[in-house]
């Protein structure tokens, strides 16, 4: 095999990866839930985990299988009649996918999720709580679009965007993007054949969505254009990505071992500095935390996160998930972090240490008050 290439090496060392599937794929063109394309990806993914390489599922289709599930041969107009045929989808896809993983015996888990949940800070930080949960367990998450309960204002548009989300949210190394064409070409490959792949650009690239063109199969929603968006999403927090056929033989261990397939999307800086940059431009500061000498050079000087024990002082009213400054004693603002602690829990828990949470608040969620991953030193 020839040399792997430097930023496909990058993808090698990927330990958690975020991998969408279209609905075109999934039902093979919208012929019904593809039963052994899903078996051929589970085992492929199931490969992945017992190498310790963690993964979460974006899974679109459940529209589509809804229905070929009804026996409807267009896609309907009205929100309702796609809502309906999404909640008879997924329920089915759900149950294939089940089945697939169980004969690794991995338990998959379904989660749905809306825009909300992901805009709004606390349901943000438990959707990230329980996917790292689901991945610590063994599990491999399978994320859709709640496509029942979403309106018009809430949807995420299309689940290229969602899976992007989903990779800031778990901060994966890499988004594969599994659709009919073998990547991202130089015009839609269906209108002219002779358009060429681009193998590898700047996610940020602007002449690649000028190239990008919409979804033609009447199955997907994105099209190139939304895949493209995704990679750029993806690239705030420092996630390479690959748009690839997902027909193509063992495409996911393939891509994951560093073959040159498809399009390989790359975010300009490093991950742990573009999501910490995501974080210090998000938000705004609600409060402040005034830290110790001893937790201010567990900070500064050895990368720790920030426990309670090392703080003597809680200032304004924050929630869980808010951003909030991190003072020394002189009063001198030396980071900035989102907190696991609302500010009337970090006052009770100010000074004491972990093991003393239950008692303190009834129960114990994280150990840090704000966890590194989170921290951005000033
Ligand atoms: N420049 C392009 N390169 C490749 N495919 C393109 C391009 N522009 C538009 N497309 C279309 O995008 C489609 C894939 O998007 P979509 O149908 O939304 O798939 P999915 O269901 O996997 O999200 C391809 O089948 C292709 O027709
Ligand atoms: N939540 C929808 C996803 C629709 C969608 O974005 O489809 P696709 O463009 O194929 O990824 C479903 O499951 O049908």
């Amino acid at each position: 095999m020839n040399a792997i290439s430097v930023s496909r090496q990058r993808l090698c060392r990927g330990q958690r990866w975020v991998i969408k599937i279209g609905s075109a794929l999934l039902t093979n063109g919208g012929r019904g839930v593809h039963r052994s394309a899903i078996s051929a990806w589970v085992a492929q993914m199931a490969a992945l985990r017992a190498r310790g390489i963690e993964v979460v599922l974006v899974s679109s289709g459940a529209v589509a299988a809804g229905m070929d599930r009804l026996g409807w041969r267009r896609r309907p107009e009205s929100i309702h009649q796609l809502q309906a045929a999404a909640a008879v989808g997924q329920s089915h896809l759900v149950q294939v996918y089940e089945q697939a993983f169980g004969d690794f015996d991995i338990p998959s888990a379904q989660i749905l999720l809306d825009h909300d949940d992901l805009s709004n800070r606390t349901r943000y930080l438990n959707a990230r709580s329980t996917l790292r949960t689901l991945l610590s367990l063994g599990s491999v998450p399978i994320v859709n679009e709640n496509d029942t309960v979403v309106t018009d204002e809430i949807r995420f548009g299309d689940n290229d965007t969602l899976a992007a989300l989903v990779a800031n949210l778990v901060e994966a190394d890499a988004l594969l993007i599994m659709t009919d064409a073998d990547g991202l070409f130089s015009e839609d490959p269906r209108e002219n054949p002779r358009a060429e792949l681009i193998a590898e650009a700047s996610a940020l690239d602007p002449r690649l969505l000028q190239v990008a063109g919409e979804s033609r199969s009447g199955l997907g929603r994105g099209g190139m254009a939304t895949k493209v968006r995704a990679a750029q999403l993806a690239a705030r927090s420092g996630a390479c990505t690959v748009i690839a056929g997902g027909a193509r033989e063992a495409v996911i261990t393939r891509v994951c071992a560093g073959e040159p397939l498809g399009t390989l999307l790359l975010p300009e800086a490093g991950p742990l500095a573009a999501r910490k940059r995501w974080l210090a431009g998000q938000l705004q500061v609600r409060g402040a935390v005034v830290l110790d000498r001893g937790a201010e050079t567990a900070l500064l000087e050895r990368g720790r996160s920030l426990l309670a024990v090392g703080v003597t002082g809680v200032e304004g009213c924050f929630r869980r998930g808010d951003l909030v400054s991190c003072r020394n004693s002189a009063g001198r603002e030396v980071a900035r972090g989102l907190v696991n602690y609302d500010s009337r829990e970090s006052l009770r828990i100010q000074g004491q240490p972990s093991e003393k949470f239950i008692d303190l608040l009834g129960y114990r969620d994280d150990d840090e008050l704000i966890h590194r991953d989170n921290l951005v030193l000033l």
